[in-house]
């Protein structure tokens, strides 16, 4: 097996050969997994090769395993990524970090002006206890103490973690750990711009691995699939110097929450619905399906749509068919089951916000509902659950619907201290969950034409 490396590079189509080779790690990445892979790193990499400005290469670092490093530094850092037919080898990332490594050194540096993160929702969970193990906001704040006393200079620290408000929920974990000095350097020194990322990429599989070394001819241990379509939208609001990330396609806008809403509730609200709802393994079997199709159509359109505000020139019809269509794509192989992880984390900023606002505006959102009753029965049922509050969401599967429906709407921390007392809220779930649990999902969905 001969494994990509900068030394075996030559033996890959001249095509898909990186765009630029970076001098430097001006940026350091939190979390390096398989989107800031596909997403992030290929803008720097992008940024660079229309500037020729080489300072920006990526110092990823992980914050809990070997894995990624282990894959990517017998690759030299390079590694491939496919979107449809185009396969693209991206040299951006510079060196992987591994959890005992100096991380705080490389955020001292002065030639590292940005940090950029993918840490999933429940790294922002709350602010770790400072004698607690360490965690990724920890290290970033030990990193910006250690900036502080090198006199570094500015930082820009940019959430890309599907949340809304990510800047601010970020800057307000890392605030509370601060000790009044540093917190009055941070104030002048560091900024921390919303952004809202969007393209689909799915773990990465043994197939996958496969096929692209079919296509690169070379083994390729650190390589990721995803589509052709790519989004990033920042606020536009840099302490210093960063990657020329708009000459890549990025959008820089003074307000990303239009976009950011848009895209948690419709793409990402979709997401879970598909997910605890289907039975699909996949999410383009899922939207085969065209009764299903029809009902993420509506759940859109009737319930999620009419909590969009600001997208005036925007053509959100077309943003939904193309959804979608992304979602049909069958080149992408996302198990439903990776979307399905964590959703206490991500149900209230993509079903339960919106449900809320619904029922505010004097509306039933029962597509909404429908979703949260899938999730219900997914979390009573599932054999093993895959989230932070795994303890407390699992319960007796043969509960009645009233029951489980109690049981878990009072579970705070996800539905808030109001939505268990909506009586409106909790009679659309409990009947959503009853139809579920007796009927099945087809019969359920043709209940919903009624
Ligand atoms: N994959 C996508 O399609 C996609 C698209 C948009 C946004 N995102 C965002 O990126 C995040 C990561 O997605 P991915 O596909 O790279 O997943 P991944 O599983 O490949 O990587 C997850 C990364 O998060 C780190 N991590 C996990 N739990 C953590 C915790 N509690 N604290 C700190 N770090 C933790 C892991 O070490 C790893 O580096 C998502 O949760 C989401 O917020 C992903
Ligand atoms: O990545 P997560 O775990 O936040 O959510 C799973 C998917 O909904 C998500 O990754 C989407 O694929 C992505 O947000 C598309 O941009």
């Amino acid at each position: 097996m001969v494994r990509l490396s900068r030394a075996t590079l030559s033996r890959v189509a001249a095509e898909a050969r990186p765009l630029a080779e970076p001098r430097a790690t001006g940026v350091v990445h939190l979390g390096i997994g398989a989107f800031h892979r596909a997403h992030q790193a290929v803008y720097t990499e992008q940024a660079m090769a229309a500037t020729g400005d080489d300072r920006w290469g990526v110092c990823g670092a992980s914050q809990r395993s070997t894995a990624v490093a282990g894959l990517l530094r017998p690759q030299d850092c390079l590694y491939g990524v496919r979107a449809g037919d185009d396969v693209r080898v991206i040299g951006s990332v510079r060196e992987v970090l591994v959890p005992g490594d100096d991380l705080a050194a490389r955020l001292a540096a002065p030639q590292t002006a940005v940090v950029t993160l993918t840490i999933t929702e429940k790294g922002y969970r709350r602010a770790p206890r400072p004698d607690g193990p360490p965690t990724a906001i920890g290290r970033l704040v030990a990193g910006l103490r250690a900036r502080a006393a090198a006199d570094a200079g500015p930082l820009t620290v940019v959430s890309c973690d599907n949340l809304p408000g990510n800047g601010a929920t970020l800057a307000a974990l890392v605030t509370e750990l601060c000790e009044p000095p540093l917190l009055r350097w941070a104030e002048q020194n560091v900024t921390f711009p919303a952004s809202m990322v969007d393209r689909i990429v799915p773990a990465t599989t043994p197939a996958d691995l496969d096929d692209m070394e079919a296509r690169l001819g070379v083994r390729d241990l650190g390589a990721v699939v995803t589509e052709p379509f790519t989004q990033w939208v920042i606020e536009d609001d840099f302490a210093g110097d960063r990657p020329a990330w708009d000459r890549a396609g990025a959008l820089l806008v003074g307000d990303v929450r239009p976009y950011e809403r848009m895209k948690l509730r419709l793409l990402n609200g979709s997401h879970s619905a598909i997910a605890y709802l289907s039975g699909a393994e996949h999410v383009s079997e899922a939207v085969g399906d065209a009764a299903f199709a029809g009902y993420l159509r509506r759940l859109m359109d009737e319930d999620l749509s009419p909590t969009l505000h600001g997208l005036d020139a925007f053509d959100l019809a077309g943003y939904k068919r193309s959804l979608l269509t992304r979602f049909a794509n069958p080149g992408l192989r996302h198990r439903v089951t990776q979307i399905a992880a964590d959703g206490s984390q991500k149900l209230p900023q993509r079903l339960l916000d919106p449900a809320r606002e619904r029922l505010a505006a004097g509306h039933e959102p029962r597509l909404i509902a429908l979703a949260v009753a899938g999730w219900m029965r997914y979390v009573t049922t599932a054999r093993e659950l895959d989230d932070p509050l795994a303890d407390r969401l699992t319960g007796d599967p043969h509960a009645g619907a009233a029951a489980t429906v109690e049981r878990l709407l009072a579970i705070e921390e996800i539905f808030g201290p109001d939505l268990r007392d909506d009586r409106v809220f909790r009679d659309l779930v409990t009947d959503g969950l009853h139809r579920l649990t007796a009927d099945g999902l087809a019969a359920t969905l043709r209940t919903l034409d009624t």
